[in-house]
């Protein structure tokens, strides 16, 4: 196999308090294969979020190693573009404004960031919004803004924190196909954070299922499902069974544990 895109090797972080010191990662070791769509879920309070935040390098961990193409993460970069669960956008910014944001702080030429910006408008239905402001979006429109801002910049990696967890189900239905849409033209490598099985087993290539606290690596499955994948993929049988699967790794609990 090549080379790693992403390496985690005997992941550890404790929060450490006045009063306690909490084990939310423990010696968590994975590789991310390059154009990899990776899902990670886990019970709540596993350290998903916590594992991606130290892959972003916004909070230090405790011990072990994390590498993005061989390199050793020490901190925020744009090699890692992040998307949050909640809202993240620059309210005082239009749509294509904080679309362009990392281009323009990368000095990318007007018309090269013009072209780049208008093509993800244009795939993601959002032409006609370009001046709009964040408060003027809907949840889901805001995501998708979300989303390819952090593409425009073509980073190594994509990291997503249950980025559709606070939409309805049929708007989270519309970004999932949405999103394996621009990744399909794209093959950038994703983790993707999520509590929720069907999400995993629609979107994933492989599932890192964790373990309630301290988080640990439970299992490795393998998604060898056909693309592209649409919402009826999750009524074939194949489907069903990954989802069992998962499932009887997770506790039997439906909803991932929660
Ligand atoms: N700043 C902090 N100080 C102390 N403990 C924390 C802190 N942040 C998170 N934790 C604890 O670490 C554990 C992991 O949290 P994390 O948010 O990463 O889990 P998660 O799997 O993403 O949960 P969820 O699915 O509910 O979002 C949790 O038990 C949480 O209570």
């Amino acid at each position: 196999m090549s080379q790693a895109k992403l390496s985690l090797d005997q992941v550890r972080l404790e929060y450490r308090t006045a009063e306690k010191t909490v084990l939310a990662i423990d010696g968590v070791s994975f590789d991310v294969p390059e154009n990899q769509f990776a899902v990670i879920v886990g019970p709540s309070g596993c350290g998903k979020s916590s594992l991606l935040y130290l892959i972003a390098g916004l909070s230090e961990r405790t011990g072990g190693d994390i590498r993005l193409d061989g390199r050793e993460v020490d901190g925020p970069g744009p090699d890692r573009g992040m998307v949050f669960q909640s809202y993240t956008l620059f309210p005082w910014l239009t749509v294509r404004q904080n679309v362009e944001f990392g281009l323009v702080r990368r000095k990318v030429p007007a018309a090269e960031r013009e072209r780049i910006v208008d093509g993800y408008l244009n795939a993601t239905g959002l032409a006609q919004f370009h001046d709009s402001y964040p408060k003027e979006l809907s949840g889901g429109m805001m995501q998708r803004v979300a989303i390819i801002r952090a593409l425009a910049n073509d980073p190594e990696i994509l990291l997503m924190d249950e980025p559709f967890g606070a939409l309805d189900a049929q708007t989270r239905i519309t970004m999932q196909q949405l999103l394996l849409k621009v990744w399909e033209a794209s093959r950038k490598t994703v983790l993707f954070v999520t509590h929720d099985i069907d999400e995993a087993v629609l979107l994933a290539d492989r599932v890192y299922v964790m373990s309630a606290r301290p988080g640990r690596l439970k299992a490795v499955i393998d998604i060898p499902l056909a693309r592209p994948r649409h919402p009826d993929a999750a009524l074939e049988p194949e489907f069903l069974a990954l989802k069992r699967r998962i499932q009887g790794l997770l506790g039997g609990h439906g909803d991932g544990g929660h």
